[in-house]
């Protein structure tokens, strides 16, 4: 249907339009093979397996994943099966390794990419910068993307206590005639909340931006900031973590995600609205030229070769969990673990 976002009118799909029964009819021939078990893997095939479609997953055997995979009731020869028999099985090849992963694997799926098959992704990535990936499918296959928009985690989280996260889906290739159909019964069937229409080089555009941006680098950087300038002035690690992290995620954020900005404003005191009233918009226009350069080296293409580039060494989850971890260590996050701990219901 059709729907007004402020003044713009967009598609979305919503599970009322769109039920599951519908879905399991439109992939009831199908056998949908997901392709790794990171994050979004799990999430996605456990909740396919839920809502009663054919799903097997694909996996490196001799591997911490294969083994979380047999430990979520996945079965070696019948549900679980190395990557290779995967994809000669699947008709839908759900391509759910990391970014960069799937540049390693990418000969092999394409072995199996026989003509009327799908190919998923979860991300414009691959696709958009095929001149980097090498990613370019035969012309004869379904390429098709549900991107959820957030964990794979929240994905299964939500699914089980019968809520849904949203997510966008998008077709660059429509060989069977079947793609829409496919494309939105699966968006369905991973458990999306509802679907809202995209094309996959804005998805990559907007995912970068906003990981990079507001949802995990400049909410980090902000927290630190403003930590810092409360330290420095004589308050307490407790103090400066209450007063950055903890009430927002505890007390305030939760008030705007169900009502919105101005109904969490509403919600404080008038001290409180003056001063964030004012404060806002010298926020925004400190940050805007940060965030203008970040979506020019996602749109130079920048932001993803280096995500490549780190991301393909072989020794790229250690280098990962050591920056993880100098996070974790730093006084702020220490501080947090002692919170978190002091929270009644953790009692
Ligand atoms: N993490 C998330 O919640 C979200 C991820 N996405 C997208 O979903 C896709 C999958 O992402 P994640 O689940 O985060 O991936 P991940 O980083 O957790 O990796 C998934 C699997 O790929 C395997 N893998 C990595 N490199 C490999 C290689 N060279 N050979 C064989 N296996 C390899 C890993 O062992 C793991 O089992 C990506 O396109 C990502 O952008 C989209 C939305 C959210
Ligand atoms: C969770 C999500 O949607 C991200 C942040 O874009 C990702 O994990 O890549
Ligand atoms: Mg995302
Ligand atoms: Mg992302």
């Amino acid at each position: 249907m059709k729907l007004k976002f402020g003044s713009v009118e967009e598609n979305v799909v919503t599970r009322e339009e769109f039920p599951l029964e519908k879905a399991r009819e439109v992939l009831k021939d199908e056998v949908i093979a997901v392709i790794g078990y990171g994050v979004q893997g799990p999430g996605q095939a456990l909740n396919l397996k839920d809502n009663g479609f054919n799903v097997i997953v694909g996996q490196r055997k001799n591997s911490k994943t294969w083994d979380k995979a047999v430990a979520d009731g996945w079965v070696p020869g019948e549900t679980l099966f190395e990557i290779e028999e995967a994809c000669q099985r699947g008709t839908i090849i759900q391509f759910l390794l990391s970014d960069a992963g799937q540049i390693a694997l990418w000969p092999t799926v394409k072995k199996y990419l026989t003509p009327g098959k799908a190919l998923y992704f979860s991300h414009g990535f691959g696709i958009t910068y095929k001149e980097k990936t090498g990613i370019i499918p035969p012309p004869d296959v379904d390429v098709i993307l549900v991107a959820p928009k957030g964990s794979g985690t929240s994905l299964r989280r939500m699914f089980v206590e019968g809520r849904g996260l949203n997510s966008s889906y998008a077709i660059y290739q429509d060989a069977t005639g079947r793609a829409k159909d496919r494309v939105i019964a699966l968006g369905i069937g991973v458990g999306s909340g509802y679907l809202f229409e995209t094309d996959f080089y804005r998805e990559v555009t907007s995912d970068l931006t906003g990981e990079r941006g507001t949802l995990m680098g400049a909410i980090q950087g902000i927290f630190a900031a403003q930590y810092e300038v409360l330290r420095e002035n004589g308050h307490s690690p407790s103090e400066a973590f209450n007063e950055t992290v903890e009430e927002l995620t505890q007390s305030l954020m939760p008030l705007v995600a169900e009502n919105g900005m101005d109904w969490m404003y509403a919600n404080c005191s008038t001290t409180a609205q003056r001063g964030a009233l004012d404060w806002w918009k010298p926020f925004r226009d400190a940050t805007k030229p940060v965030f203008e350069k970040l979506y020019n080296s996602v749109k130079s293409g920048q932001e993803a070769q280096k995500s490549i580039d780190s991301n393909s060494r072989p020794d790229y989850r250690e280098k990962l969990e050591a920056e993880l971890k100098e996070l974790r260590e730093s006084e702020m996050w220490q501080a947090g673990a002692t919170v978190r701990k002091l929270r009644p219901e953790n009692n």
